[in-house]
């Protein structure tokens, strides 16, 4: 299962960055600092009024990784914030998953990705499990957005960053504005 998704996360990634038209040595750098991928079951409590927060991914966060894949037990709850501050329900399909953008590929994009802040909302009687899939790099890999960047539109958004690092700033404010205020240019 992990080595599957290892490399269905590196197809995705590549497929985003391609998109991009990114140089092949960008890819490259960015995959050879790939890491295994971590993963999480979350499980919410039914009908949980909002100030029961039995699990902390109920609070509106973007994902500190690079890429998630999330699968539900049908019991729908996942919500995204739109850019002009909308809340929108997200079905995850029964065979399917759904891919999430998580800061670090947002800085490797120089902000092209968007990072979108998710939380859940469960209602009715049963309870929600999610399983997440977590691709990031490797602690010691440096974060360095390099191309995407221009003097006009895109100027440089962050500083080379050592992913370890940013986690155990994160760790220490669980603010989630931690990539601007530890990396942001
Ligand atoms: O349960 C979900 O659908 C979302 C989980 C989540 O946001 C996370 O694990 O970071
Ligand atoms: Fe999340």
């Amino acid at each position: 299962m992990s080595l599957k998704m290892s490399e269905i996360s590196l197809i995705v990634l590549k497929m985003i960055m391609e998109g991009y038209s990114v140089s092949q040595n960008y890819i490259s750098d960015i995959e050879s600092i790939k890491s295994s991928n971590t993963i999480r079951f979350n499980k919410y409590k039914a009908s949980a009024n909002n100030n029961d927060y039995d699990q902390v991914t109920r609070f509106p966060h973007t994902d500190k990784n690079s890429l998630t894949f999330l699968w539900d037990n049908g019991v729908q709850g996942l919500q995204l914030l739109s850019k002009t501050g909308k809340w929108t329900e997200i079905t995850i399909p029964q065979h399917g998953f759904v891919v999430l953008v998580g800061d670090i590929l947002k800085a490797w994009s120089n902000d092209r990705l968007h990072a979108a802040t998710h939380r859940v909302e469960v209602s009715g009687e049963r309870e929600r499990y999610s399983f997440g899939v977590f691709a990031e790099p490797k602690e010691e890999g440096i974060v360095e957005p390099r191309e995407l960047v221009d003097d006009t539109l895109h100027p440089l958004r962050y500083r080379p960053f050592n992913y370890g690092k940013f986690l155990s700033y994160y760790a220490s404010n669980l603010k989630d504005d931690a990539l601007q205020v530890f990396a942001g240019l």
